[in-house]
């Protein structure tokens, strides 16, 4: 391709608006353009990488038996309706009615679509497993769709629906993506993680979703440096500590605390450290009010309170409620006494003596609780988040805590929706039985973004191979020198028709802006041709992510050249 006739609108500067690294360089590579907000047109550059991206999603997914199809954008409610989603998200959603006023919405994915198509095709277990997977645009109406192709409020999604007559083989489906998904983001030449990870509303019994790991991801993850084991901190569970002797405690006293609310402010008031202090934390969930506690230097995980009450919403009791249910003001909650909500307490509370907790009065806390004596605690149960200095659940050794971006989600589904849409089979035995569904997303788009987050350095992009529009870029350095161009095309002609993708720039600009945008596009290799290099009968090349110059002769260049580039794919 001849970058005089290309449409890569480089920028020396980056929109405002634009936060994360991914989203300048983007916008300055001229790879994307916003239309409006969260919603992107991908410029010739941009789409070359997606299409990258795409190409080897469905390589491995066909490689593993998936057959591809393509659902429509737009959905009918009625399917909605039925898998009882419709009422269930909100403004995300983008619903609108077509002419015959029927409702309908712009699919943000497509589990009820792919089931009823298969419910109505299916019939025996011998058609069974199935995998369909598609590579098509969603549409989610982020409230606030932020750093570019990362969240935005279109994108490109793969996504795959697998069903299976039992659990084992569904566990062998899932298990068949989640290795697909391991050889896609290798040979994306992505440094990623696959860690176990919440499953959120979309329902089923579990999910591992696959992180690239950059400092900008919006997900923590822990992750063991000395066993495989890894998950989002949304997921990652903590272990009980060893019952200690529970020494005997005098009873609960109250004490008073003026004006003293924070579990800092309590501690150095009543000089003990906070960890002494229990934090009592109330909830509506579902309109019921409960109540959590964790030790005073924890933080709740609330996925895992909503998911141990199974809640559809968990929002933090307001302090009206907070006055209502404790008969004192926020920040002298406490469970002892408190009968107005179900009181749940992370395992760590359930050893150990002489804890220090509001008193459900004003101005008051009570210390030597013991709260398994002095609280109605429903359960011990592990609620609090992975703090750093947990260990490893699988092998002990200190944990690490990174950041993620989350580029796949694989979920074992089971029957959510094959029950709500009744998609059946008959099995061996001719009895009817409903299918046992996986479903595994990969955002096609948002692995550009991905990319650029892990990869990047002053100058501009650094490319993985994989992933880059072309593999390297041809620098003309004397576009109106006769000799040059002709000599400039032959290589690129050469290059060309040895399969090797180059962008050749052959604009009228000075040196210093064509080494500016090469470096900024970030193509993994560069090969200049400069008036010195021809008259010595080379060419000059870089390693884009190494910055290592060298040369190559003209003469013999195609052979030289395929040598060289074996070092840098
Ligand atoms: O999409 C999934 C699960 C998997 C991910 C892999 C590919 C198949 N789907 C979860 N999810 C996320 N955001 C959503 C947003 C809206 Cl507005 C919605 F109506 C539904 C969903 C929704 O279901
Ligand atoms: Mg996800």
């Amino acid at each position: 391709m001849r970058l005089s006739r290309y449409y890569a609108p480089t920028l020396k500067e980056s929109p405002a608006e634009a936060e994360v690294i991914s989203h300048k360089l983007l916008l300055r590579a001229g790879m994307i353009r916003k239309l409006t907000a969260g919603i992107y047109t991908y410029l010739p550059l941009g789409l070359r990488a997606v299409n990258n991206v795409a190409r080897i999603v469905r390589e491995e997914m066909d490689r593993a038996g998936a057959l591809e199809i393509l659902m429509p954008a737009v959905q009918p409610a009625d399917l909605w309706k039925e898998s009882g989603r419709w009422d269930f998200y909100g403004r995300e959603l983008l619903r609108f009615v077509d002419r015959h006023d029927r409702e309908s919405c712009l699919g943000p994915t497509h589990e009820e679509v792919v089931t009823d198509l298969v419910r109505h095709e299916i019939r025996s277990y011998r058609q069974l497993p199935v995998n369909l997977y598609q590579v098509q645009t969603k549409f989610r109406d982020e409230i606030r769709p932020r750093f570019g192709l990362m969240r935005g409020r279109e994108f490109v999604m793969k996504d795959a629906y697998s069903f299976d007559k039992d659990d084992a083989g569904a566990d062998a489906s899932y298990k068949s993506m989640f290795d697909a998904y391991a050889r896609i983001f290798t040979r994306l030449g992505l440094k990623f993680r696959a860690v176990s990870a919440d499953s959120g509303a979309i329902g089923g019994s579990f999910s591992h979703e696959f992180m690239v790991l950059a400092e900008t991801g919006e997900d923590t993850i822990v992750a063991c440096p000395a066993c495989d084991y890894g998950a989002n901190l949304e997921k990652a569970e903590t272990i009980a500590p060893a019952p200690g002797a529970a020494a005997p405690c005098p009873p609960a006293e109250s004490v008073p605390t003026p004006g003293v609310h924070t579990v800092e402010e309590v501690a150095a008031y009543l000089g003990v450290a906070p960890a002494r202090i229990v934090k009592t934390l109330l909830y509506m969930a579902d309109g019921t009010p409960v109540a959590a506690l964790v030790r005073g230097d924890r933080e709740l995980n609330e996925i895992k309170l909503k998911n141990l009450l199974g809640a559809t919403n968990l929002r933090l009791a307001t302090p009206e409620e907070v006055v209502t249910l404790t008969g004192a003001p926020v920040g002298f909650a406490g469970p002892v006494g408190l009968s107005s909500a179900k009181i749940y307490a992370d395992q760590e509370l359930a050893c150990g003596t002489d804890w220090i907790v509001g008193a459900n009065a004003a101005d008051a806390h009570l210390r030597q609780v013991d709260l398994a004596r002095d609280a109605r605690v429903v359960d011990f149960v592990d609620l609090r988040q992975v703090a750093p200095g947990d260990t490893c659940p699988k092998c002990g050794a200190a944990l690490d805590f990174t950041k993620g971006i989350e580029v796949g989600h694989v979920f074992k589904l089971g029957l959510k929706y094959s029950k709500a849409l009744s998609a059946t089979f008959l099995d061996e035995a001719g009895k009817e039985q409903f299918m046992i569904m996986g479903c595994y997303g990969i955002g096609v788009s948002r692995i550009v973004a991905a990319c650029i987050e892990q990869n990047n350095d002053a100058s501009g992009i650094v490319f993985p191979p994989p992933i880059a529009p072309f593999e390297a870029a041809l620098i003309n350095l004397s576009p109106k020198d006769e000799t040059a161009s002709a000599k400039a095309d032959e290589i690129y002609a050469a290059l060309t028709k040895a399969g090797v993708e180059t962008l050749l720039d052959d604009r009228d600009e000075r040196p210093g802006v064509k080494f500016k945008d090469a470096d900024l596009i970030g193509l993994p290799i560069q090969l200049t041709l400069g008036g010195k290099g021809l008259a010595r009968g080379i060419v000059e090349t870089k390693d884009r992510r190494t910055g290592e110059k060298g040369e190559l002769p003209l003469e013999g260049f195609l052979e030289a050249f395929m040598g060289w580039r074996e070092q840098v794919r």
